[in-house]
């Protein structure tokens, strides 16, 4: 088996043209022998570097900036001319860099985008440009042999909303991130961008915005333009894993029942958060000593995120506690602008989407309501006294303390998961919940939280409640089984063995989910989980015993080392 050490890549390139390769790029490591072999002799100092020396020096340079932009802007460069050495930088400081290159700084990133533009990464598949997409996509992906596209249409990104052509940032980093946390070979992944114009005021009055300067295009047009590149997909990598990221929420879930089962596709955004928060809430009610469908669950924000999660947390219910969907849908009450999702809303409110959880009209005659009938989170909680409060709105604050404290009233240990990011999107903070329950709430957040005192004077961890603890796994368990499809039943898989992992099961104190600092190995746990669940369902493509499953993974996860490189006219390029 070749480990990365002895790993030996046959490269086409010399000179210049090896040195400006991220992929084979090794700066002063290259060795002498391969000096000689690339014509880089002359191109490099004489001092030949291990990769620690190259880690140590990177990381002092990253630490000249205190501004966590400026470090996102270093790593994106050192990510552009090395990615050995940005991987294993990354993986090394996990905890501190995650942050700097996901949510919440990528969020600012994005938001940035066309200020800080330097040069590209990724496929910018521009709406006027349909005609030429096909040439444009081979021309990028030929003799590739990509097993995963990322892509993103823009409109909702993180909590931020649209941003136009920047988001391909979050396509960069949601494949980084399956390359770090899950282990997936970096050329075989591209992240692309459908550039479908943009609502944001600010970027269309932007003189220096390098997106396309257009109204989002919508409906039929939108769909046919999306269709051309699902297509391309489907026949120049039919074994891929297609990746749907902060699409808009009318797009997002109807985009994935259309192409379900004609592609391995994923929304991340339903299909990830719904597995994660899952894993989170099986943890919790470990530690309540209830089970899953005993819990009223009142989820704030009935976008994707909210439906994504609340189907996959009712789906549960049946899996786990065999309870019937009719059933389990009872167990929700949905908010979103317009508070409570009740009949009388009708249609123009109500997406169809959401039909299955809207609260009959008679069950809440006897509550207050706002002047146009609406009937806001604090009555519901109020009445319905949940046990599971989550919050994927991006109303910063939403979950007041008079909320929190009313929850508090009507539950020992309120589960409180305030999802929305980047952080100061977040519903409520967990110092505040933690002081407002008196030290009872179980919580988890979507961007990474300090840890909060309790009353026994023990810190109390902030689970990390992001999809990214659990994708990468879901992702590569589909992808090296060469799954037909992501199913339900393999997301299931990967969140249960996701839930197994948590620390709470040792200790109640601990926190809900694995600690960031382990997401490769916990990743790794769910890809074996989901590789397993798609072998003995007979969705994979492979003729492999169950048993084989993680040697196979080990075998293929790649991992930041630098290979010995030959030069070879007939190698890679
Ligand atoms: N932790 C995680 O892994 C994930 C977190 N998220 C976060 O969840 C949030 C929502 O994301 P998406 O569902 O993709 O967006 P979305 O736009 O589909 O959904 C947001 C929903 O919240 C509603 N909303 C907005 N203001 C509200 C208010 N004041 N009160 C009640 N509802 C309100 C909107 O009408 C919309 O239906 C974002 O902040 C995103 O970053 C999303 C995916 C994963
Ligand atoms: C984490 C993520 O996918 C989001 O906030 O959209
Ligand atoms: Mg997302």
């Amino acid at each position: 088996m070749a480990t990365a050490t002895n790993r030996v890549l046959r490269v086409a390139l010399r000179g210049d043209n090896i040195l400006t390769h991220p992929r084979f790029n090794k700066g002063t490591g290259f060795t002498a022998s391969e000096r000689k072999a690339f014509g880089l002799s002359g191109r490099l100092p004489h001092r030949i570097n291990t990769l620690e020396e190259q880690y140590k020096r990177a990381y002092e340079q990253l630490r000249i900036d205190e501004e966590p932009l400026r470090k996102n802007t270093f790593l994106q460069s050192l990510k552009d001319q090395n990615w050995v050495l940005y991987y294993g930088l990354l993986s090394r400081h996990l905890k501190e860099l995650i942050p700097i290159i996901y949510t919440p700084t990528q969020g600012d990133a994005i938001a940035n985008y066309s200020h800080l533009f330097r040069r590209s990464e990724g496929m910018y598949l521009t709406f006027p440009e349909l005609d030429s997409m096909e040439e444009d996509f081979l021309e990028q992906t030929k003799d590739r042999d990509l097993q995963l596209f990322v892509v993103t249409d823009s409109e909702a990104i993180l909590g931020i909303g649209d941003q136009g052509v920047g988001g391909i940032g979050i396509a960069t980093a949601k494949s980084a991130i399956y390359t770090l946390l899950g282990g997936i070979d970096p050329s075989k992944t591209q992240a692309v961008v459908l550039d479908v114009g943009t609502d944001n005021e600010k970027l269309l009055n932007d003189p220096l915005y390098v997106g396309w300067p257009n109204r989002r295009i919508r409906g039929k047009a939108y769909d046919r333009f999306v269709d051309k590149f699902v297509q391309l997909v489907r026949k120049h990598y039919p074994h891929s894993l297609l990746h749907f990221e902060d699409f808009g929420v009318n797009n997002a879930q109807r985009l994935l029942d259309f192409y379900r089962d004609k592609h391995a596709v994923f929304n991340d955004d339903v299909q990830g958060t719904g597995a994660v928060t899952l894993a989170a809430l099986m943890a919790a009610v470990g530690v309540t000593k209830s089970k899953l469908a005993e819990q009223r669950i009142v989820v704030y924000g009935a976008g994707t995120a909210g439906l994504g999660i609340t189907k996959q947390l009712r789906d549960g219910m049946g899996t786990i506690d065999n309870l019937s969907a009719a059933d389990a849908n009872k167990r929700f009450y949905l908010l979103d602008r317009y508070g409570l999702v009740k009949e009388s809303l009708g249609p123009e409110k109500i997406r169809p989407a959401l039909h299955e959880f809207v609260r009959p009209d008679a069950e809440w005659a006897d509550v207050p309501t706002n002047d146009k009938g609406e009937i806001g989170l604090l009555e519901v909680v109020k009445k319905v006294r949940p046990t599971v409060l989550i919050g994927c709105s991006t109303s910063a604050g939403a979950f007041t303390e008079e909320i929190i404290k009313e929850m508090a009233k009507g539950t020992d240990r309120p589960i409180i998961f305030p999802l929305s990011n980047p952080t100061r999107l977040v519903e409520v903070t967990p110092e505040q919940a933690n002081t407002w329950t008196n030290g009872k709430a179980l919580m988890a957040s979507g961007s990474p939280f300090p840890p909060c005192k309790m009353p026994n004077g023990k810190m109390y961890e902030i689970a990390e409640c992001n999809n990214a603890l659990i994708y990468p796994g879901l992702g590569f368990g589909a992808m090296i089984t060469q799954a037909r499809k992501l199913s339900d039943t393999m997301i299931i898989a990967g969140a249960q063995k996701l839930a197994s992992l948590s620390p709470a099961h040792k200790d109640p104190d601990n926190a809900l989910l694995p600690d960031f600092a382990h997401a490769r190995e916990v990743n790794t746990e769910v890809a074996v989980a989901v590789a397993e669940q798609a072998i003995a369902e007979g969705e994979a493509g492979v003729d492999w015993d169950k048993e084989e499953v993680r040697d196979r993974i080990a075998e293929r996860q790649w991992i930041a080392e630098y290979p010995h490189l030959v030069f070879d006219p007939k190698g890679e390029r």
